[in-house]
């Protein structure tokens, strides 16, 4: 396929209610939907999932632009893509930037598995008819008011709850939430909040009966976190410190976590999203989706990555209306008893509500393939 056009939809979305973790609160999400045109007339749609500031990576709403327009989308409209693989190949000489490197794959393996009139889940080997869906909460003004919370998530049929925890608020935190919901399966994520010099503080989260602690350490601790990991009973599982499949071998070859968040932009798209699936299913370390606040496009793509058969754990792929008052797809993600269906239509499986995306559009932009090559 020749990529003839790429639209650039920057939007604004106002959260139901604002996400905080030990690095910030987050109101609103700004992101890129980006809209691939083929030669064929096909339209492919991926979503960009960096924040507005370089809080959990380094990228932002503003150098995703910037790479996408001014590096890869170029590259794109270079030569003829024969497969999806072959994006992250195509994208190579660029360094890290994973998140725009994602969000342009994503919408190629939307195009690619509507050509093939292939649901995308299928396109990329992922046989599950549905998925598990867990919660993430983020810190709370109040005790009372997470526990409320979670008693409200529990009853909506959530199979699995994170907290954001940060020194000063966890281990009595934690002991509350057990203290109210013995049985549930519970896990934590500090976001980077510690260093090795908690351990004896850490360890005490050995008491919570935590299915796992997501990324205590910083990004590039996984040295630290495989001594870590030796201190503690309950597992690491590693977020914000793995970018690529070469990362998570170098991580569970040292022993820093025996458990993968993959977040598909983290790690620069669904192609190495697929390859660490594969290495992870071989070495038996379970890997679970983990979410960016996204809009509906990039949540059809969790769904469609969770189908792959290592995602064993529930990921943070919520429902639309966890996070917004209106969705950009039709029809919006829904959750009953603690899943979501996976899509059995061509492609991401959703369509595009235009209406709203114009609502929430701040700018527009649009790219057109001007070398006259030949296509497929
Ligand atoms: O529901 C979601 O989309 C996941 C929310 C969530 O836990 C996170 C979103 C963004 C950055 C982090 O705070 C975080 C995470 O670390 O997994
Ligand atoms: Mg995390």
């Amino acid at each position: 396929m020749l990529i003839k056009q790429v639209v650039l939809h920057r939007l604004q979305m106002q959260l139901k209610a604002p996400f905080a973790t030990s690095f910030g609160t987050m109101k609103d999400k700004e992101f890129f939907i980006i809209e691939m045109v083929d030669e064929a007339g096909f339209r492919g749609f991926g979503e960009s999932v960096a924040f507005i500031s370089p809080w959990y990576t380094e990228e932002t709403v503003t150098t995703v632009e910037h790479i996408m327009k001014d590096f890869l989308i170029p590259l794109l409209f270079h030569a003829p893509i024969n497969h999806p693989d072959d994006v992250s190949v195509r994208f190579s000489p660029i360094k890290r930037n994973n998140m725009a490197k994602a969000a342009l794959e994503g919408a190629v393996w939307d195009l690619y598995a509507k050509r093939k009139k292939l649901p995308l889940a299928t396109c990329l080997g992922g046989g599950k008819t549905t998925i598990d869906v867990g919660i993430s909460i983020g810190i709370q003004s109040t005790i009372e008011e997470l526990l409320r919370k979670i008693e409200q998530y529990a009853l909506e049929g959530y199979k699995r709850v994170k907290l954001k925890v940060k020194p000063g608020y966890d281990l009595e935190v934690l002991k509350e939430v057990r203290r109210a919901f013995p049985n549930l399966p519970l896990m934590a994520d500090a976001n980077s909040a510690y260093t090795l010099n908690d351990i004896a503080h850490l360890q005490r989260f050995d008491d919570f009966n935590l299915l796992m602690i997501e990324q205590p350490l910083g990004q590039d601790d996984i040295v630290e976190h495989a001594k870590l990991q030796k201190e503690l009973q309950t597992p690491i599982c590693l977020d914000e410190s793995i970018y690529s499949l070469d990362d998570a071998k170098l991580a569970i070859e040292l022993g820093a976590c025996q458990i993968i968040n993959v977040k598909v932009g983290r790690v620069g798209g669904l192609t190495e999203a697929k390859k660490i699936n594969d290495y992870c299913k071989v070495h038996n370390i379970p890997i679970w989706c983990g979410g960016m606040l996204e809009a509906g496009i990039g949540r059809a793509h969790n769904i469609a990555v969770t189908a792959l058969d290592q995602f064993i754990l529930p990921g943070d792929t919520s429902p639309s209306n966890r996070y917004w008052e209106k969705d950009i797809v039709v029809p919006e993600v829904k959750m009953e008893q603690g899943v979501i269906q996976v899509p059995t239509t061509p492609g991401i499986g959703y369509e595009i509500d235009w209406a709203t995306v114009e609502k929430y559009r701040v700018e527009r932009l649009i790219l057109e393939n001007k070398q006259n090559r030949i296509g497929i």
